[in-house]
């Protein structure tokens, strides 16, 4: 017989995880079931902040490992494509960047939707509730960050934290971007993102905070978590979603909702081999259609990114000097093990930038091309066309520098970018992995601005206050011309992760919707989408406040509607 809960959550991912625990914890106890394709991860690598960018490449096991198919403006790359595995889902491979956004995204959010509660006042109330903020350490730093402790949470179950020092050549970074004339920003989490500071973080002094060890430490007895096992199949009574079927042929069935929490990818996969999606699609795989949905799996968007990396001297950082050298990173590690201390505390602990407007946006023919509603939205004071980040990761990975050198990684990302894709069915049999199409750069739009935030870094690099620390550019294009600059991205552009849109909340008159505002599949009853497929918006970001914000607000929704 079936195992009874009232509510099962497929997939324990960033959204997932902080939704069970709220669900669980309401007045009413609900039981909750949580099913997670992978297991409960451990090892040294995953806690530090000098292990920012390892779980991402080094551990296979906690990564579905999906590829796109070959992308046609990117020389037909396939572009790899990390997703976590294991309970905290992608908060466990992700690099820990947590910002909101810009009020506008939201603002535009709930006039998509017709739900003034997403708008900016009531979300950044959510964002308190999520949070636990540190702003303590701003004191050391309050000339580049200067957040205010009453305008974020503290009593939330998300760790963030601005750093406890800045890092060796972060002062001088972000000095060299000021002279420039780019406005500071002391607190980028203010709704308004547009300038250069200090980026928050989600560590705490113990290292990472990932969904699971934010949500699931010690979980109560009316929460059930099952580990290594994959849901393929939802149980059905006519058009009533009734519960879950796991790999090991296990059954739930649940009083109220599934929740299917698996991520913007695996959720319309999901959805799809249950005859949820284009009837089209689904018959032509010889899948069964109990609704047809046009929007399930379309509406692909993600953020893209190109690096440009320089060897520098040390008087600007001494990074690769440490980062080379085994001993010393094997006895940092010990000492992190030991007492959450040492180099592993603070390198990699810095990450420092900003989000910029472009000044000539509204003259390219490109942005003028676009739908009217989407040019407003562009042109609004907070929402920026690109963002940089420094500090980052010697790129590409394993270049070898002279030992008295250090290098300089700024990282370009392309906001609001226009081009969208779709994710498909390979075929009717679930342990096919999906069919993964961005199109990234295909829209004119992005190749436009991405092309000229990447030539603004060029300049960066040799107009700037840095240019007398550069010995050689390690990665970059061999000039700042147009053609230059868009060969390079042919081959540079790459994935920053934030796959999202692919089951959008909209308006029941939306044909490209798939959920309504309370998170419910549009069509069927008992199944709702928690998770970054929701998003409507490409948020102004890195994407992981944007999951635990809907997995926030799916849970008051929830708990609303059902008193619970
Ligand atoms: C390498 C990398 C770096 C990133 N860096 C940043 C960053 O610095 N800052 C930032 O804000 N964002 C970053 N992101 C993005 C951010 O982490 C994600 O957007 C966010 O975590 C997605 O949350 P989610 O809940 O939608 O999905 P996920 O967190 O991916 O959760 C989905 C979960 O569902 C499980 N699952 C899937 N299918 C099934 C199934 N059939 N049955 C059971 N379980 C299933 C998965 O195993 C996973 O645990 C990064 C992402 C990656 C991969």
């Amino acid at each position: 017989m079936a195992l009874a809960f009232d509510f099962i959550i497929i997939g324990a991912g960033t959204s997932g995880c902080l939704l069970a625990n709220r669900l669980v914890n309401a007045r009413t106890r609900p039981s909750v079931l949580l099913i997670e394709a992978g297991g409960r991860p451990e090892g040294d690598t995953l806690r530090a902040p000098f292990h920012r960018w390892t779980p991402a490449f080094t551990r296979p096991d906690l990564d579905h490992g999906y590829s796109t198919v070959p992308q046609k403006e990117l020389n037909d790359r396939c572009i790899p494509y990390a997703r976590g595995k294991g309970l905290g889902g992608s908060s466990i491979l992700n690099f820990a960047v947590y910002l909101y956004g810009s009020k506008e995204d939201y603002n535009r959010w709930a006039e998509l939707v017709g739900d003034d509660s997403w708008r900016w006042e009531e979300t950044k109330e959510r964002f308190k509730r999520i949070e636990n903020y540190d702003t303590s350490t701003a004191h050391k730093y309050s000339k580049y960050a200067d957040p205010r402790a009453e305008d974020h949470g503290q009593e939330g179950t998300v760790d963030i934290s601005i750093p406890v020092d800045l890092e060796k050549g972060s002062e001088a970074y972000l000095d060299a971007l000021l002279n420039l004339g780019h406005p500071l920003n002391l607190d980028l989490n203010s709704g308004n993102p547009i300038g250069v500071g200090v980026f928050p973080s989600s560590y705490s002094r113990q290292g990472r905070t990932t969904s699971a060890t934010a949500h699931l430490e010690s979980p109560p007895s009316n929460l059930t978590i099952w580990t290594e096992n994959k849901v393929a199949r939802l149980l059905k009574n006519g058009k009533k979603i009734v519960g879950v079927e796991v790999d090991d042929g296990r059954k739930a069935s649940s009083f109220k909702d599934v929740i299917v929490s698996a991520g913007a990818l695996d959720t319309p996969k999901l959805l799809l081999l249950n005859g949820i999606g284009p009837a089209a699609e689904l018959k032509a795989h010889g899948i069964e259609v109990v609704h047809d949905l046009s929007g399930v799996g379309k509406n692909l968007r993600d953020h893209i990114l190109a690096f440009i990396c320089a060897e520098v001297d040390t008087d600007l950082t001494e990074r690769y000097a440490f980062e080379s050298n085994a001993d010393s990173v094997r006895d940092a590690q010990q000492l992190w093990n030991e007492s959450r201390s040492g180099p592993m505390a603070h390198h990699n602990g810095t990450l420092a930038g900003g989000f910029f407007k472009d000044p000539h946006l509204e003259e390219y023919p490109e942005f003028q091309a676009l739908p009217k509603d989407i040019q407003q939205y562009l042109s609004k004071p907070t929402v920026p066309a690109s963002e940089i980040t420094g500090c980052a990761a010697l790129f590409p990975p394993g270049s070898q520098l002279s030992p008295n050198s250090g290098y300089l990684s700024i990282v370009t990302f392309l906001m609001n970018p226009q081009s969208e894709g779709e994710v498909t069915l390979r075929s009717a049999n679930p342990q096919d992995t999906p069919v993964i199409d961005f199109k990234y750069m295909e829209h004119p739009y992005d190749r436009k601005v991405m092309t000229e935030a990447v030539r603004n870094t060029v300049d960066f690099f040799q107009d700037s206050d840095l240019k007398k620390h550069i010995k050689r550019f390690v990665f970059a294009p061999e000039s700042r011309s147009h053609e230059d600059v868009q060969k390079f991205l042919k081959d540079a552009v790459g994935t920053v992760w934030h796959a999202h849109g692919t089951a959008k909340m909209g308006r029941p008159d939306d044909p490209m919707a798939c959920v309504d505002t309370a998170f419910r599949v549009f069509g069927v009853e008992g199944l709702r989408v928690v998770d970054l497929s929701v998003a409507p918006v490409t948020t102004n970001n890195h994407t992981q406040p944007t999951a635990y914000l809907i997995g926030q607000k799916a849970a008051e929704v929830m708990i609303k509607e059902y008193g619970l």
